[in-house]
């Protein structure tokens, strides 16, 4: 479970999020919306503890980011699109080897969660290839396996289908909707309307740093008189 309480962040001048409160419970997908710059990854990062915030705190499964940030990253995992950050260097088995050592798994507990996803993700013929001989997909996939091998309970996706082609983006999707069936947290953003339709149980319209909507879809479109989700987000967001 996610619990923040008006987190804020500062770079200088710059407020790039202010004042968040939200709540995300166990086997719930809640999309976080916003527009370039609106302060999403900023709000990911922090939850991540790879950020320190400037204000506020967040509880993920009751351990504060900020006073107990070991404990958190044990029960967080957090999928970037785009740059997926695995090592091209390093084989399929090594970057995931190393992501499971990092998270204080033991040899043994790392090989047996290893081979539990070689299965699942259909990576057995890929496993002692290097990363950087990989396609976009693949990599994506080997970034799926890196991010769950210490099973964490509390999933945090910033716009992981980025770059994807339609089959590879499909299994991002298949993956999410599977982490909520067993029970996880889980924040997805996006900037893909359709996506966050598809995947969210709740979204959250953050504009320039602040929290300015929160609800279901269906609150969304009885509260504003529209179908279209993307209509209501501009016109929330100022109509740019
Ligand atoms: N390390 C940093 N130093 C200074 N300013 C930053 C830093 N990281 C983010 N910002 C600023 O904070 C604001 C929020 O950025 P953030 O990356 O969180 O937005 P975002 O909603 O994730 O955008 P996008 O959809 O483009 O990824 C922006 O104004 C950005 O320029």
């Amino acid at each position: 479970m996610i619990e923040v309480k008006n987190l804020s962040k500062s770079f200088k001048e710059v407020q790039a999020v202010k004042n968040a409160s939200f709540t995300v419970n166990k086997g719930e997908i809640v999309g976080l919306l916003g527009e370039n710059g609106a302060g999403k990854t900023t709000t990911l990062r922090m939850l991540a503890t790879m950020l320190k915030p400037t204000g506020g705190n967040a509880e993920i499964n009751g351990y504060s980011i900020i006073e107990n940030s070991q404990k958190v990253r044990g029960e967080i995992g957090i999928l970037f699109g785009g740059d997926v950050g695995l090592y091209d260097r390093l084989t399929v088995r090594e970057n995931i080897r190393y992501f499971a050592q990092l998270n204080g798994m033991s040899k043994k507990e790392a090989e047996d969660s290893i081979n539990y996803l070689v299965e699942e993700l259909e990576l057995k013929e890929y496993m002692d290839r290097r990363v950087g001989k990989l396609s976009r997909g693949m990599k994506q996939k080997v970034s799926i396996a890196r991010f769950i091998v210490h099973k964490p309970t509390v999933m945090l996706f910033d716009e992981p289908t980025t770059g994807l082609d339609v089959t590879a983006a499909k299994l991002v999707h298949d993956f999410i909707l599977q982490c909520r069936e067993q029970g996880k947290s889980i924040i997805f953003s996006s900037h893909s309307m359709q996506e966050v339709e598809k995947l969210c149980d709740r979204i959250i319209i953050i504009n320039k740093g602040e929290i300015i909507e929160e609800g279901t879809i269906e609150y969304f479109k009885d509260k504003y008189q529209s179908n279209s989700m993307e209509d209501i987000f501009i016109r929330l967001v100022g109509g740019k």
